[in-house]
Formats: structure tokens, C-alpha cells, sequence
């Protein structure tokens, strides 16, 4: 169990919510924004009346795996983790992790903008860097800068941005400079020695709030739900099949990808996000044919959509359709 940093830390019955840290990761900012759906009266940080605790404990984990196995063995309420960013893609950890094991489920989401900073020892120069340390999905959204202005450096991976500025901060580093959120270099009192190196200016990285199985929350109109399908045989047409299911409801995609199960080469799964809510009669009759064509659907959650969009409902695919045909059919099966 990571030992909590002290700015996170909180005793007695507070909920605890664990992320991928350590202190300083974009899925800290993540957290403390996603923090007040776990305990949706006090937000997290925020000092009630009192002597009382902040109502959130954030609990910094030092992967992602590590975070949902706390949420799964019960030692935390939830964990915030990143899932998929604009640049680089799905996180693959995130996306298996969820596919496999004991059940989780996204209760929420958020989106946190991705700005990179360099930082390093105080008196550190480009040209003295050989060695850097990032996140992979840190490298390849700086992968343009760091060749322009480090071309002689290599890069090292480490478990999160956060963890590579810690590794400078107490020593154990190999790596000669880290890049980091921005927070990162207060945090562990580097100096920046540059900022804005990201590559595209306007990439954002979606976080998801997991907790352990329950009732979803109530619809909203501008939800999403997430499930991985788990295909039966391989044949031709089959994701046709697949996709059909929901587009025979009206029901837009907002992600699909295929992840290997491990089962074996050419053994797939897809995971999918799908605009609306598991409430909604288009969304349930999609899930409802997938559950009779394929082996195994896990529902991944219905949760509110980060942007707030609305779904769109085409004519035709409102619960009240749904409604109004099974009554339909009703009246002939009973002749009526
Ligand atoms: O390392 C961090 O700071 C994280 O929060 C993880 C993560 C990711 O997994 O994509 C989050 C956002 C950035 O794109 C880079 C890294």
C-alpha cells in the first residue's frame, strides 16, 4: 500500500479514493475534480466547519492496477484513472484492466487539458540532459519538442509524469530531467526549465471514476455507457453484426476498439462507449442483443458525459417508441 503523501492524507471514516500518482499526476487533478461524485456533499480538500476532515481521502497509487485492486479488495471506495487522451489514444492498461477481473464499473468522468513542462535539478541545462523521464503517453505527446530541443536525450518511462519528477526529488532517478505536469515542479521543488512542450496544444486526457458494482445514476439526456463485447466465433461480417446492434437503435458510438483477451493470437475483445444510458430503451435493447449474439457483454456503467452533450434521439428510437411498439405487438398477440 503506498503511503499517502501528507496534502492527501486523511484520518477516520472519510471515503478514500485512490489514483494514480504520486502527488502531481494529471489524474491527481483528475481526482480532486471526480472527488465530489464519490461523496457528492463536501468536495474534496475542502475543510468543513470544525475540527472535521476533508470529505475525500485521495489515496496516490503507483499504477493503475494498483488503484482498482484497492477498489476491488474494498480498501477504497473508488479510484480515478486516466482512459483515453485526444493525442495518444486509449490508456491499454485502463481498457484490460476493466475487461478482466472482478467486475468494476466507471461511475463518472472528466477531462483534464494536457500541458507539459520540463523540469530538472535547479542549475540543470538542455544541453546536460542525456536522459529524460516520462510517462509513455507523456513521451509521445512531446515526441516533436524533445527531438528539436534535446536531440541528444534519450527517453526512460516511468509509471506516471508525477513519478518521474519525484525520482529527481529524492535521488533514485537515472534520468537527468522529467516532463511533468507543470504542478509537478512546485511540488517537488525542480526548477521548469521548459513549458507549453506539447506537441498539440489542445490535447485533453479523459479520466473515469471506477467503483466497485451498484446501481447506475439516474439518466441524464447527456450520458454514456461503457461495455466490453465479447465475441463469440470469428466470422465474416461479425462486427457488422455488432455495430448493427446498435445502430438499429439510433444509438451513436463514441469509441469502439478491439483489445486482445490473452486467450490467444486473434483472440479479440471491443471495448465500447455508447451515448446514452442503460435506462433508455434503445441502450437496453442494443446491450440485449449483444448479450444473446455474443459470449460475454460486461456492462462497464452508464454515467453522465463529461461535456454535458445531450443525446441526440432519432425519431423513431425514444422510449416512447419502444413503448408504443411493444404495445403493438401486444395488441396482436392478443388479437385484440
Ligand atoms: O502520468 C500522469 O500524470 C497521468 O496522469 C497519466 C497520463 C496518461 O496515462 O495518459 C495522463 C495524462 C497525460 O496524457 C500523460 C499521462
Amino acid at each position: 500500500m503506498p503511503a499517502p503523501d501528507d496534502h492527501t492524507a486523511a484520518a477516520g471514516p472519510s471515503p478514500r479514493l485512490a489514483f494514480l500518482g504520486p502527488a502531481g499526476t494529471f489524474t491527481e487533478q483528475a481526482a480532486r475534480s471526480l472527488a465530489p461524485k464519490l461523496a457528492p456533499k463536501l468536495a474534496t480538500g475542502q475543510q468543513a466547519s470544525g475540527d472535521q476532515k476533508p470529505s475525500v481521502a485521495l489515496e496516490p497509487c503507483s499504477t493503475v492496477t494498483v488503484a482498482l485492486d484497492l477498489v476491488r479488495s474494498g480498501e477504497v471506495a473508488g479510484a480515478v484513472v486516466p482512459i483515453e487522451n485526444s493525442v495518444e489514444g486509449s490508456v491499454p492498461v485502463t481498457l484490460d484492466e476493466l475487461a478482466t477481473g472482478d467486475p468494476l464499473v466507471i461511475a463518472a468522468e472528466a477531462t483534464v487539458p494536457i500541458q507539459f513542462s520540463l523540469i530538472a535539478r535547479p542549475g540543470t541545462t538542455l544541453e546536460a540532459i542525456t536522459l529524460v523521464g516520462t510517462h509513455p503517453h507523456a513521451a509521445a505527446q512531446t515526441r516533436k519538442w524533445v527531438a528539436s530541443n534535446l536531440p541528444q536525450a534519450r527517453v526512460v518511462h516511468t509509471n506516471s509524469t508525477a513519478a518521474a519528477g519525484a525520482g529527481i526529488a529524492d535521488g533514485t532517478a537515472t534520468w537527468d530531467a522529467a516532463i511533468t505536469s507543470p504542478l509537478a515542479a512546485d511540488h517537488y521543488q525542480l526548477q521548469t526549465l521548459a513549458q507549453g512542450i506539447e506537441d498539440n496544444a489542445s490535447a485533453e486526457t479523459r479520466f473515469v471514476l471506477v467503483t466497485r458494482p451498484g446501481a447506475p445514476a439516474s439518466p441524464t439526456g447527456a450520458d454514456k455507457t461503457s461495455l466490453v463485447a465479447f465475441i463469440r466465433t470469428d466470422h465474416p461480417g461479425l462486427l457488422l453484426e455488432l455495430l448493427e446492434e446498435f445502430a438499429l437503435r439510433g444509438v451513436n458510438l463514441s469509441r469502439i476498439e478491439s483489445r486482445p483477451t490473452g486467450a490467444g493470437l486473434g483472440r479479440y475483445c471491443f471495448s465500447i462507449d455508447c451515448e446514452g444510458h442503460i435506462a433508455e430503451a434503445r441502450v437496453g435493447e442494443a446491450l440485449m442483443g449483444l448479450h444473446r449474439t455474443c459470449d460475454d457483454v460486461r456492462f462497464l456503467g452508464s454515467y453522465p458525459r463529461a461535456d454535458g452533450v445531450r443525446t441526440e434521439v432519432e425519431k423513431g428510437t425514444g422510449d416512447g417508441d419502444f413503448r408504443e411498439a411493444e404495445s403493438w405487438l401486444a395488441s396482436l398477440r392478443n388479437g385484440d
